[in-house]
């Protein structure tokens, strides 16, 4: 099994996020909280997202990442595999993922001097009171929204990709360094554009079980979020996770296209 992409999706993952944190941390008002855990997590998941891609495109096309310029795979191989990717690396991202919003919505130390100090000390001890107050499911709350989230999503984030790419590049060719950034930018925006009804869901589920549970299932937090705020609720944070998503997604593709081209 070629690992080249594994370790290319791990270093380009990290690349992007570093551009990314400043947004994500706004969009959940917990600014710098819990910065390094996802620098780390990130790389993991990217790497299974982009490993995971690749050797699926292997299996359906029987394409190495270097035959697939002169031997294009068609669209919906690409968006098989790009759904793939998105459902293994959903699990992965999931316990990760779940921490970082527990610690980005602790808003204690915020409080006045003399509040009760925060539930969480950092990602190992939050880790590690989920498992004890929620069990190891618990590590997993949110994880069915995350992968409903991320697996049709992660496929349109391919196609847009290689579309874009195939469009301003002549046929053979490697896509110019200019066309790799704004393809991978508004595929970054054109998945999380269709990713954040689930991810409002999602980040809710995972907050849910913290204190009384609230809701029943993904069906339910749908239901009762939109019989409370309206179907604008689906769109809540879209703004900021396009914005996000051009940076961190041109980055990341910019940075996993050179290192594979460099490694041959
Ligand atoms: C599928 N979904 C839209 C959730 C993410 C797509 C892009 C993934 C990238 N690591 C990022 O953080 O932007």
């Amino acid at each position: 099994m070629p690992v080249e992409e594994f370790v290319a999706g791990w270093i380009s993952g990290a690349l992007g996020l570093v551009l990314g944190h400043p947004f994500d941390t706004v969009k959940l008002l917990g600014f710098f909280k819990g910065m390094s855990f996802p620098i780390a997590s990130i790389a993991v998941v990217n790497s299974v997202l982009f490993g995971v891609y690749s050797n699926t495109l292997l299996v359906l096309t029987a394409t190495s990442h270097q035959e697939r310029r002169a031997q294009p795979p068609s669209y919906t191989h690409i968006f098989l595999a790009g759904c793939t990717g998105g459902f293994l690396q959903a699990y992965c991202l999931a316990p990760f993922d779940l921490i970082k919003v527990r610690l980005q919505n602790q808003t204690e130390p915020m409080a006045q001097p003399g509040s009760p100090p925060p539930h969480y000390r950092g990602p190992v001890h939050c880790a590690a009171s989920i498992f004890r107050e929620e069990g190891y499911r618990g590590l997993f709350r949110g994880a069915w929204a995350l992968m409903l989230r991320d697996t049709p999503t992660m496929g349109i984030y391919f196609i847009t990709y290689e579309g874009l790419c195939r469009q301003y590049t002549p046929e053979g060719q490697n896509p110019s360094s200019a066309t790799v950034l704004v393809a991978g930018g508004f595929a970054g925006i054109a998945s999380w554009v269709a990713a954040t009804p689930l991810d409002v869901i999602k980040s809710r589920m995972q907050m849910d079980g913290l204190r009384r549970r609230v809701y029943q299932g993904v069906l339910d937090c749908m239901v009762s979020s939109v019989r409370q705020e309206g179907l604008g609720v689906f769109f809540r944070g879209v703004t900021i996770n396009s914005a996000r998503a051009f940076p961190v997604n041109a980055v990341t593709f910019l940075s996993y296209e050179y290192l594979l081209r460099w490694w041959g």
